[in-house]
């Protein structure tokens, strides 16, 4: 486990809503909640940027966290991510926010404190580049790509 500052910056968090938690032992996600005021109506093919009412800090530039859809309403409503994932920096220390887009066909309601999308925590590495004019290796792959290894 990876202990990560986190900052409270909506009062209903520790009363009306519970810390992010993981649901069991083998879950990878924590859900986050839509910290809005009043429920948010939205129509088909609408994006609405909701606060989660935390800040995190993950500081250690080896780890990452990813927000994603969850899939109940993914792919039961179309209740997906208007960036279509979220990448959090380990030095971001603003508002954690996310961008809910309907992709489907009917409204969706989201009430204040629902669990709209997951956030998982990841390994980076980080890069450096070293340039060349051509690979002293060819690959057995080389340049091959987009499907041209057929479908079966
Ligand atoms: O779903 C998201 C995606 C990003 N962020 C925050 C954390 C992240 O570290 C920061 C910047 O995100 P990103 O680098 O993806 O966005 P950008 O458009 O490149 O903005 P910037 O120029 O600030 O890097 O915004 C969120 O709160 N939620
Ligand atoms: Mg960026």
């Amino acid at each position: 486990m990876n202990n990560i500052d986190v900052k409270i910056l909506d009062r209903r968090f520790g009363d009306c809503f519970p810390l992010p938690a993981y649901a069991t032992r083998g879950s990878a996600g924590l859900d986050l909640r839509a910290c809005i005021d009043e429920p948010l109506v939205l129509a088909p093919g609408e994006t609405h940027l909701l606060p989660t009412g935390l800040a995190i800090h993950i500081a250690d530039p080896n780890l990452a966290a990813v927000i994603m859809p969850r899939s109940g309403l993914g792919h039961k409503h179309g209740i997906v991510l208007g960036n279509m994932i979220g990448l959090i920096d380990s030095d971001y220390q603003g508002p954690l926010m996310v961008s809910v887009w309907n992709r489907g066909q009917e409204i969706f309601i989201v009430e204040p404190g629902d669990r709209i999308a997951q956030m998982v925590f990841i390994p980076i590495v980080q890069a450096t580049f070293n340039l060349v004019n051509s690979f002293i290796n060819i690959s057995e792959r080389n340049e091959s790509g987009f499907g041209h290894s057929g479908r079966q």
